[in-house]
């Protein structure tokens, strides 16, 4: 039971995955990605050194998602280079995606050359997209910036390479940053990550410490926006550059209709916070049965064929 894609030469044998951040910070927690019904993951964004993250609580959910501002924590890019290798070597034909950012500029260019001189034979993504870093800005939020980084790192970066996009709302910011991506050979663009900077409030109070309450938004509250960013950027992007369709997936009918806008894979974030691994099988199963009910034999009988009303 799975609904096989691909992404370039990329094969993947189900076409869900985990949200880069959830579930996939520690190996025993990728390990159990790696047994479940995806047909891959990706590991928790890493950066240079290991980070503790910011303050608990910073992830609760809510009645229409979840909230989360994590800052970051993960093990270093070391630790997930080695689970990665380890992982690799158990299913040689398996294919994994590691996430990788830094904070200041240069710091970028650094974990890059570092992934580009190591064993990793997957897809890397660079997360231009945190919310979550205390006086950092998203930096696919500033055009100019994130131009200036995807040309200095296709100087020397030859592996497959996307980038986590956050939301955009407005044709011209779409219009803007699909003229830059179209510039250079990315594999694929990841959209979305959390809608950033929510508010949740119980009673009198915010739900997580950091960031007085401020954090990234995830799960059915922003799936439409999920959709809309999946679409945009279908519509805008040269055929070479695929599309990860991440956010709001909580039933089949979601990653039916992340696909219907142009995904090529399907990232899971908040339900697989709530439900764990099993989603994956319950999500396949439910996508499954509505291809059958529409007689699509595989994803590309629709993927990308959302109708418009003429
Ligand atoms: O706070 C986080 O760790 C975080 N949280 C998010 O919602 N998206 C991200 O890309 C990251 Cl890096």
């Amino acid at each position: 039971m799975a609904v096989p894609s691909q992404i370039h030469h990329f094969h993947f044998s189900n076409c869900l995955m985990n949200a880069s951040g959830v579930s996939c910070e520690r190996k025993e927690e990728l390990a159990a990605l790696d047994d479940s019904a995806a047909g891959t993951f990706i590991t928790k964004t890493a950066t240079l050194e290991a980070r503790e993250g910011n303050p608990q609580p910073r992830v609760e959910t809510f009645a229409l998602g979840s909230i989360n501002s994590s800052g970051l924590p993960n093990q270093g890019l070391p630790y997930y280079l080695q689970a990665l290798a380890d992982f690799q070597a158990a299913k040689p034909d398996k294919t994994y995606f590691l996430s990788v950012t830094e904070l200041e500029e240069e710091k970028i260019y650094k974990i890059l050359e570092e992934v580009e001189a190591s064993d990793f034979k997957g897809l890397v993504e660079l997360n231009l997209s945190c919310p979550n870093v205390i006086g950092k800005p998203q930096i696919a939020y500033d055009f100019e910036t994130t131009d200036r980084i995807l040309k200095r790192v296709f100087s020397f970066f030859t592996k497959s390479l996307g980038v986590k996009l956050p939301p955009f709302f407005d044709p011209s910011h779409f219009d803007q940053m699909a003229d830059i991506l179209n510039a250079y050979p990315l594999a694929y663009v990841n959209c979305i990550n959390s809608v950033g900077n929510g508010l949740v409030i119980h009673d009198e109070q915010v739900v997580i410490k950091p960031k007085q309450g401020f954090g990234g938004i995830g799960g059915e509250t922003i799936k439409e926006t999920a959709l809309a960013n999946v679409h945009a950027f279908y519509q805008r992007l040269r055929p070479e550059i695929a599309i990860i369709g991440t956010g709001g997936v909580c039933d089949g009918r979601d990653v039916f209709e992340h696909i219907l806008c142009g995904a090529s894979m399907v990232g899971v974030g908040t339900t697989l916070y709530e439900e764990g691994e099993g989603c994956f099988a319950s999500l396949t199963e439910e996508l499954e049965a509505i291809m059958k009910e529409k007689g699509y034999q595989s994803i590309e009988d629709f993927r990308g064929k959302l109708k418009y009303m003429d």
